[in-house]
């Protein structure tokens, strides 16, 4: 039986983007399609028939590594530039898939409060705390009544944005959380207090964004003193870690919120609201 290099000499396991003619490797393009002057064994690969095309195309690369003779360009049937053409694609598939499995892996792992019973389940009422205190209600509570009880006009200004970040970030979340529709892992236990329906997913983490937009807006426009602010990171990166614990998300569902909630705080200080915007708002709809 004669062997693929006996019959194929100038091909030795190379890459499948080289094609070979005249004994020399060519490189061919892996996107666009061959021009009539290509060599007549690469535009026997194209081929007129379809459902052979189709059916080389849903062959594994190994079987067609393997079939060594149908694979020589010397026996007119140069390498499938449906390979290169699919390679790119099926290598971001598989780097995803490998983040997503280390992300799942890495979670569950770490999901060591997800119930009463699991390792580190006397840590959970902690784990709970910090949920609560990085909850929409409280946060919303909170900002109206200091508005409410602030004296000054720049007290009220910096309460008064607050609130619209949180508002913005709710809805930002609803959105991006009603399109994306990753479940929760599944060993949450759903036992969160005042929820709203797509709160049923977890990408990205509504507490990860609030504590990261919140903990920006403290730490420029609240909190001067450096053991404060030390303790706003702190709060912040607790919040996200305990998410995590609890088995409410993934590692990459906090990694997103805290970049999401990061840049909502830009997006705060850019529609931010003066005393003056907001008296020309209030005249208008007077
Ligand atoms: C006034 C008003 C509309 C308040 C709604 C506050 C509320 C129910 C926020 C939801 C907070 C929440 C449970 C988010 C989910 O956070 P994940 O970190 O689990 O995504």
């Amino acid at each position: 039986m004669p062997s693929p290099k006996a019959k194929n000499p100038g091909r030795s396991g190379g890459s499948p983007v080289l094609g070979s003619s005249n004994g020399r490797y060519e490189f061919m393009s892996l996107t666009k399609p061959l021009n009539r002057s290509s060599p007549p064994h690469l535009l026997q690969r194209q081929g007129s028939d379809p459902t052979t095309a189709r059916l080389r195309a849903s062959e594994s690369p190994t079987r067609r590594r393997g079939s060594g003779s149908s694979t020589g360009s010397a026996s007119g049937q140069g390498p499938p530039e449906e390979d290169g053409i699919r390679l790119n694609p099926s290598l971001i598939r598989v780097a995803l898939s490998s983040l997503l499995a280390i992300d799942l892996w890495l979670s569950k792992r770490l999901g060591v409060c997800a119930c009463e019973d699991s390792s580190w389940g006397s840590v959970r009422p902690l784990m709970k705390l910090l949920e609560i205190s990085g909850h929409g209600i409280p946060w919303l509570a909170g900002t109206v009544y200091c508005l409410y009880k602030s004296d000054s006009a720049a007290g009220q200004e910096v309460m008064l944005n607050l609130f619209m970040g949180l508002l913005l970030d709710l809805i930002l979340v609803g959105i991006v959380k009603a399109v994306v529709r990753r479940r929760r892992p599944a060993h949450n236990r759903m036992d969160m207090f005042a929820t709203f329906s797509v709160d049923r997913y977890s990408f990205p983490s509504g507490h990860a964004t609030r504590a990261a937009m919140c903990g920006r807006f403290l730490l420029a426009h609240l909190v001067l003193a450096a053991p404060l602010r030390v303790l706003v990171f702190l709060w912040v990166g607790l919040v996200g870690l305990s998410r995590v614990m609890l088995g409410r998300h993934n590692v990459t569902d906090v990694m997103f919120g805290f970049w999401m909630g990061y840049c909502q705080y830009n997006l705060v200080e850019m529609l931010w609201l003066s005393p003056q915007t907001l008296q020309g708002l209030l005249g208008q709809s007077a």
